[in-house]
């Protein structure tokens, strides 16, 4: 596990390490049951046909105390959410639930089946003592277009492909703003710059969905701009783009639509509505309780 880049839309999650170059379509069906309209309908979500993600009543626990608790949302296909909540509020869990990566023990989750998606994990949680250039982690985010024809890249057509997926990726390197690193070692990198890298590779993957998580944790604040800049384009072209980020305002500044979450979904919307002193009080409510031993989300099942 941990290699350079854990990532990639469709199959369930676990060890995406070694799991690089062998989809060839991307689209991705969940294992989680579907929302039938009805469902869908009754649980106050926007018709299926424009929802991107549907969340409904997720449940996931890790020992006795649920990290989500009965956590309900629709992202509809083009927004641009923020995830946000106090430490150990389940943000990241919730992404992982999404992507298939925790079981949920209640609950569904629906990621619309035409749309194809890409996942960037924590930076914390990924090795780049890996050893891999530049350039070589960026191309990683075309080998589903490559296809086969990574294998024969000295000849013919494969050649031909081939050098288009590195001008993309030199593209793609400069569209984040790092020239001249292509042939450089991911461990030389600044944590900025690698951030960079990983939004290239995203870049390169053309993802209808994108599920960031962290992304400018520990990275300066010109990196952070440029990366938003990113998002924001990817937001005009049409994805739905869905991050978890604790600057609130970057999220006020940047982000259409919240959702704040403490183990409970507290408010979800429009983010202004969403991130009030009241709503965010009683987060931190929340957070205070579970940090005693013995305590539970408020609502029970
Ligand atoms: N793999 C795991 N095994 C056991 N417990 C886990 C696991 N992943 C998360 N948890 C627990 O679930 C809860 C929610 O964690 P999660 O990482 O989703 O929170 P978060 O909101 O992303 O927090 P942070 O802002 O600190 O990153 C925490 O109590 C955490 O300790």
């Amino acid at each position: 596990m941990n290699a350079p880049v854990h990532s990639h839309g469709h199959g369930h999650g676990h060890d995406h390490a070694h799991d690089h170059g062998h989809h060839h379509d991307h689209r991705h069906e969940h294992h989680h049951e579907h929302l039938s309209p009805d469902q869908a309908e009754a649980a106050g979500l926007f018709a299926p046909t424009d929802t991107a993600v549907a969340v409904q009543g997720v449940t996931v626990s890790f020992g006795v105390r649920p990290a989500l608790h009965h956590v309900s949302c629709a992202l509809a296909r083009g927004s641009l959410t923020a995830i946000v909540g106090p430490n150990g509020a389940g943000k990241s869990t919730l992404l992982s639930a999404i992507t298939g990566q925790v079981p949920v023990s209640t609950g569904q989750v629906r990621i619309d089946p035409a749309l194809s998606w890409a996942y960037l994990p924590q930076q914390a949680q990924i090795d780049r003592s890996f050893p891999m250039s530049v350039l070589d982690l960026v191309l990683m985010g075309t080998w589903r277009d490559l296809g086969w024809w990574r294998g024969c890249a000295w000849w013919g057509e494969g050649r031909t492909r081939w050098r288009e997926a590195q001008q993309r990726a030199l593209d793609a390197l400069d569209q984040v703003g790092l020239h001249g690193v292509a042939g450089r070692a991911l461990s030389d990198l600044s944590v900025g710059q690698f951030q960079r890298v990983l939004f290239a590779r995203l870049l390169m993957q053309r993802a209808d969905i994108m599920l960031l998580d962290e992304p400018f944790a520990a990275v300066d604040e010109r990196t952070a701009q440029d990366l938003l800049a990113v998002i924001a384009g990817w937001h005009r072209e049409g994805r739905t783009v869905v991050a978890v980020l604790h600057d609130l305002s970057q999220v006020r500044g940047h982000f259409p639509q919240t959702l704040l979450l403490a183990c409970e979904r507290i408010a979800f919307g429009p983010s202004d509505a969403v991130l009030t002193e009241t709503h965010l009080q009683r987060a931190r409510t929340m957070a205070q309780r579970w940090v005693e031993p013995s305590t539970w989300c408020e609502v029970q099942d």
